[in-house]
């Protein structure tokens, strides 16, 4: 059993409200999670089930319109739901970091690398320039960028997309974070750099014992290298166990329905897509009631207008359903 001091980041009953013009979209809702250090929980679920909405409220990033509640939601036993605005931003950047889908919207183009990777290690390890470069020639070495000396001088522009996601890892890793959320951090790449560099993520995850939050569409790469997976569904995680009990006995019929196209378990090649299902999502305007997979559920009954109860195995496997095992 995981001592509790092992829990790196802590979700209890995050919910995440977004006002529009129609009226308030509930994007999250109300989830539970925990991921220890050393551990890689993969999220996964359909564009617009709420995966970067959870991130984002991790990170207290959300957008303007959107407002974030929880129970708890904690950092290596923190409670951040009462945390100040500064003690987050002490935190973040440095003990928690973000790599997002995209490094040309997280690196400044004005600046060089080096400027970029220096800067957040000054501020918040309050090192001088010559300890900061020389951490940031390390870490390009890490993430397998030669001539790391070199590349300090140059602009994000002069690198290539798959040199520039490697210099967004170093840069999230500069301050030695404990907690590492990665939201689908190769997409914007040709799909073997995709794997590439999501490898050299797992990796450097396990070498350092980071706890590490990876929203990915790849199912080939979860089955890889996450040790938990929790699938999303309409803003609710409906599903969530161990990597191997989750891909091998799925509970929920939309993990079914994801996984149905995956061809044998452990021999999925990276870029394996999530499957489709036919059917489309509830709206999350207003009140969802009962299960929200239900319309498009083969297994539906009269009972799925009721909230599905949380069934759990012994080894930790959880799923939404009233069926205990929809197989
Ligand atoms: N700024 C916004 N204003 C209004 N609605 C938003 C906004 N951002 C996201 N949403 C809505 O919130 C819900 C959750 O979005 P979120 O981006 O978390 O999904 P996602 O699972 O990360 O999708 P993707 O895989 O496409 O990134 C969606 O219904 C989306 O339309």
């Amino acid at each position: 059993m995981a001592n509790s001091s092992d829990i790196v980041l802590e979700v209890d009953g995050l919910s995440v409200d977004i006002r529009t013009a129609g009226g308030t979209l509930h994007a999250v809702r109300d989830i539970s999670f925990s991921v220890k250090r050393g551990e890689t929980l993969c999220l996964v679920g359909e564009s617009g089930c709420g995966k970067s909405m959870t991130s984002l409220a991790i990170m207290d990033l959300l957008p303007k319109a959107a407002t974030k509640t929880a129970r708890r939601l904690a950092f290596a036993g923190e409670d951040l739901s009462r945390a100040g605005k500064g003690r987050i931003n002490a935190l973040r950047g440095n003990s928690m970091s973000m790599i997002f889908q995209e490094p040309m919207t997280a690196l400044n183009p004005a600046y060089t690398i080096g400027n970029q990777l220096v800067e957040a290690y000054c501020l918040h390890k309050k090192a001088s320039e010559v300890e900061a470069r020389e951490r940031a020639v390390f870490l390009l070495g890490k993430v397998g960028i030669a001539n790391a000396a070199e590349r300090l001088g140059q602009y994000p522009h002069q690198l290539s997309g798959g040199l520039r996601q490697r210099v967004m890892i170093a840069m999230a890793l500069m301050c030695g974070p404990e907690l590492l959320i990665a939201d689908e951090p190769t997409t914007a790449l040709d799909v073997t750099i995709q794997a590439q560099i999501l490898r050299l993520l797992a990796d450097l995850q396990r070498e350092l014992g980071i706890a590490m939050v990876l929203i990915t569409h790849d199912l080939g790469i979860v089955a890889r290298i996450a040790d938990r997976v929790a699938v999303m569904y309409a803003g609710q995680i409906v599903e969530e166990g161990p990597t191997a009990s989750l891909f091998n006995a799925p509970r929920h019929p939309y993990t079914q329905g994801l996984i149905a196209c995956i061809p044998v378990p452990g021999r999925t090649e990276p870029g394996g897509r999530l499957g489709v299902i036919p059917g489309v999502v509830p709206s999350l305007v207003g009140e969802v009631r009962g299960c929200s997979f239900r319309d498009r559920c083969t297994k539906a009954q009269q009972a799925c207008l009721d909230a599905p109860p949380v069934r759990e195995t012994a080894d930790g496997h959880r799923w939404r359903c009233i069926l205990e095992n929809a197989a």
